[in-house]
């Protein structure tokens, strides 16, 4: 006969104690259902046998007539009593291969994984197994995981790669909730093969809903969406759609007349741009905003980013002093939430331990749409060793092939990358840009890479806005966190910063950083499209 091909997209894992007040088990399953649940397992801790099995063959009954296959938690007699497709054990239950013997051949195993040696050895017996479930992800309070390390996209994207080429297939399962699926999804991509989760295993975001049909269906919606956006990549279009076009149809004119065009919508809707920045370079981000037309606003309370985020435009988390990681954690999570971009500026990332630390639980916590650095910074982000650091600066003299890391950091992170220095490189995943405009004043200002990533967030917040108007939601946009062009914004952002440089360095009156960093503010503010446009070094490599 052999296995039944299984959809693993949206796995349901029961949980009967979790149920809202009133709500009926089979009530909420069939409404899972109709969401659009792929896989139910029915996990039952505290039923004795004789319940178990009768929980199980109704649960058989329902999920028959929407043709969605029933594993079994653990238990293999309840199992062979109901005819299930299958069984998922835990690393302490029956041993796989006598699992393999009980249960014959044509039914499903899965196996709890939640760390790299369980992952090898799960590769190993990947003749006789069909999916691991890889937990748990997130901290979840559907399960005592104490005492376990929670593993984020990252650890997930590297379970992932272990098992390239076994032929298992692989679920997330622990703390997955809609505000946190995407960022999984992207950023479990695994760093070498490029392998993706097959799906996630959930319970309390269904379980505990009131409207599961509803919860189901969003799920659903976005693990679909992603897989779309995985063929969409493979199709060489960028994590974000690389300007909408296919690489060999960008070219670097049509490029910058789209940066013009988003000028133009900066100064019309003025976009709030909310700023979680450095001490340092505060009163410089917020002119710079102001001075191409859009709205800064600084705020770091946890409490106080969370309400201001359904009412910005685009976020910049810049954590040159680290001083409110918290709020950090907040403001991100929430602009995924309302899918607003976000742009990441881990300032001096590569020059301490800790800064790697906070680096990477910000980003466990959301998934940035932009992560903007100069190269000791993209270096450090892209584990790199080509590049060294010291203090918020990069040492030497850059990357052999500076497009080809922006190219991968793009794809790992499923973020846009925007490398910053003389030349600056910018990439999607699928297309990557030079810009070789600029002043070498810049470098003799402080803040000067801060700026530039408080331009691309009001950027982003335009190019969000011009595509809201423009284009009604379209279902297969929902992979994308935040919607509009940011390949183009990132481009933009950098474009307008750097031409403006030129043309302040360029003033008579510019006699050295004191005065050339108010002109270049004066020239933002004077900037014209059409000088952007004619002074453009921009490349498509
Ligand atoms: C899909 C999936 N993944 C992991 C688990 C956890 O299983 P296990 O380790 O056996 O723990 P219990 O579920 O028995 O508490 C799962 N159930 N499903
Ligand atoms: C059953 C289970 N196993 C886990 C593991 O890590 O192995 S986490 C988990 C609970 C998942 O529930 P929720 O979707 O509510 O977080």
């Amino acid at each position: 006969m052999g296995r039944q091909a299984i959809d693993y997209s949206v796995y349901l894992v029961t949980g009967r104690e979790f149920l809202p007040p009133g709500k009926d088990y089979y009530e909420s399953l069939e409404e899972s259902l109709q969401g659009g649940v792929t896989l139910v397992q029915v996990r039952e801790k505290n039923a004795d046998t004789g319940e178990f099995i009768e929980i199980a063959r109704k649960t058989k009954e329902i999920c028959d007539r929407y043709n969605v296959p029933v594993l079994i938690n653990d238990r293999i007699d309840v199992h062979l009593a109901v005819g299930t497709a299958g069984i998922h054990i835990g690393q302490t239950d029956c041993p796989l291969p006598l699992a393999r013997t009980l249960i014959g051949d044509d039914a499903i195993i899965g196996l709890s994984v939640s760390n790299v040696e369980q992952a090898t050895r799960a590769a190993q017996h990947s003749d006789i197994l069909d999916y691991i479930g890889v937990g748990a992800v997130w901290p979840t309070g559907s399960k005592d995981t104490k005492g376990r390390k929670s593993l984020g996209p990252d650890g997930t994207g590297e379970i992932l790669d272990l098992i390239h080429g076994s032929g298992l297939e692989a679920v997330a399962i622990g703390g997955i909730h809609l505000p946190n699926l995407a960022q999984l999804l992207h950023g479990s991509v695994a760093p070498k093969s490029r392998d993706a989760l097959a799906g996630i295993a959930i319970i309390s975001d269904i379980v505990a809903s009131t409207t599961p049909k509803e919860a189901a269906a969003n799920l659903r919606l976005v693990v679909d969406s992603f897989k779309r956006s995985r063929q969409a990549l493979k199709d060489e279009a960028g994590v974000f759609g690389g300007l909408g076009q296919k690489r060999a149809e960008v070219d670097a004119k049509k490029l910058a007349e789209k940066v013009q065009e988003l000028m133009a919508v900066v100064k019309r809707e003025t976009p709030l741009v909310h700023q979680m920045t450095n001490t340092v370079v505060v009163n410089d981000s917020a002119n710079v905003t102001l001075a191409v037309g859009a709205s800064p606003i600084m705020s770091t309370h946890p409490r106080d980013v969370h309400d201001l985020s359904p009412a910005i435009g685009a976020l910049l988390i810049n954590f040159g002093t680290i001083g409110d990681k918290e709020g950090m954690k907040v403001a991100g999570r929430q602009a995924n939430v309302n899918r607003k971009p976000l742009i990441f500026d881990p300032v001096a990332i590569g020059a301490t331990s800790y800064r790697r630390e906070i680096s990477e639980e910000l980003l466990a916590h959301w998934q940035p749409t932009i992560i903007k650095g100069n190269a000791a910074e993209i270096g450090a982000m892209a584990k790199s060793t080509e590049v060294a650091s010291r203090g918020v600066d990069s040492v030497g003299s850059g990357f052999a092939d500076p497009g080809a890391v922006v190219k991968a950091l793009a794809r790992k992170r499923a973020a846009i990358i925007v490398l910053t220095g003389e030349k600056d490189y910018i990439s999607d995943g699928s297309v990557v840009i030079k810009i070789s405009n600029g002043s070498h004043l810049l470098e003799r200002i402080t803040g000067s890479g801060c700026q530039a990533g408080s331009l691309i967030g009001c950027f982003a917040a335009a190019a969000r806005l011009d595509y809201l108007a423009k284009n009604e939601t379209k279902f297969e946009d929902d992979s994308q966190l935040v919607q509009g062009d940011m390949l183009l914004a990132a481009v933009a952002g950098i474009l307008v910063y750097t031409v403006a440089s030129e043309v302040a360095a360029a003033r008579p009156d510019v006699k050295g950083p004191g005065t050339f960093r108010a002109a270049l503010i004066d020239e933002l503010y004077n900037l014209t499209p059409d000088v952007v446009a004619e002074k453009a070094k921009l490349e498509i490599l």
